[in-house]
């Protein structure tokens, strides 16, 4: 700890729940959620769409935009919370050279319950059936900093909460000053 969190990923697979506390971190923290999916090219989308993983170059582009949108979203006096898969460690380290400071939450799920969700939520371009490539790629965040985990099952009304205090923590404990996600603020503690 003692290093100051600028920007938050939360991340996972497909049906860990990133957009759902994505969505929940950014509104009680007062930061500027972004949406990763929106950003796919709509080759991946149909990729995807189709029942066919995605690799390593069709991962290259996005995550070039991703950390170029987090970057911009802070020149903005902005604090982002980005969703995004980010499954493998080189992924995550392009986000982090992107943005220096760049916390990890990493929302860990079963196959099989990621395979149920995604089952059943309907409306939704990936198929239960990717969850198995998902789980394949996933290189999970196990001995990297500024990561938390948290069991994917945990009521979102509990999640919320814990990662913001986290994030907080992070703020508070950097050179003696209080950063407030979501604001430009930085006052003396
Ligand atoms: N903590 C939770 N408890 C129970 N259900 C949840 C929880 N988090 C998410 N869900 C449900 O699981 C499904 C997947 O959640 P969500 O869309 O947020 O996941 P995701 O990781 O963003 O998925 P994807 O990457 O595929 O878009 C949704 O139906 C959502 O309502
Ligand atoms: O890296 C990937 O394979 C993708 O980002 C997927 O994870 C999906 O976009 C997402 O989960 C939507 O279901």
């Amino acid at each position: 700890m003692g290093d100051r969190i600028a920007a938050l990923v939360v991340m996972g697979v497909s049906g860990c729940g990133k957009s759902s506390v994505g969505a929940a971190v950014a509104e009680l923290a007062g930061a500027r959620l972004i949406e990763g999916d929106s950003f796919h090219p709509a080759g991946n989308i149909a990729k995807m769409s189709a029942g066919i993983p995605l690799d390593d170059d069709d991962r290259a582009g996005w995550l070039a935009r991703l950390g170029e949108e987090m970057a911009r979203t802070l020149s903005e006096g902005a604090a982002p919370v980005l969703t995004c898969s980010a499954l493998k460690l080189k992924y995550r380290d392009a986000l982090r050279a992107a943005v220096p400071g760049l916390g990890f939450v990493f929302l860990d799920l079963t196959r099989e319950m990621a395979a149920r969700r995604v089952a059943e939520r309907p409306g939704h371009f990936m198929p239960a059936s990717l969850i198995e490539s998902q789980f394949a790629a996933l290189e999970r965040p196990s001995a990297e900093g500024l990561t938390l985990t948290l069991d994917a099952t945990l009521p979102l009304s509990e999640m919320a909460p814990r990662v913001v205090e986290w994030w907080r923590a992070s703020t508070e404990m950097h050179a003696g000053t209080r950063h407030i996600p979501g604001s430009t603020l930085s006052q003396a503690v």
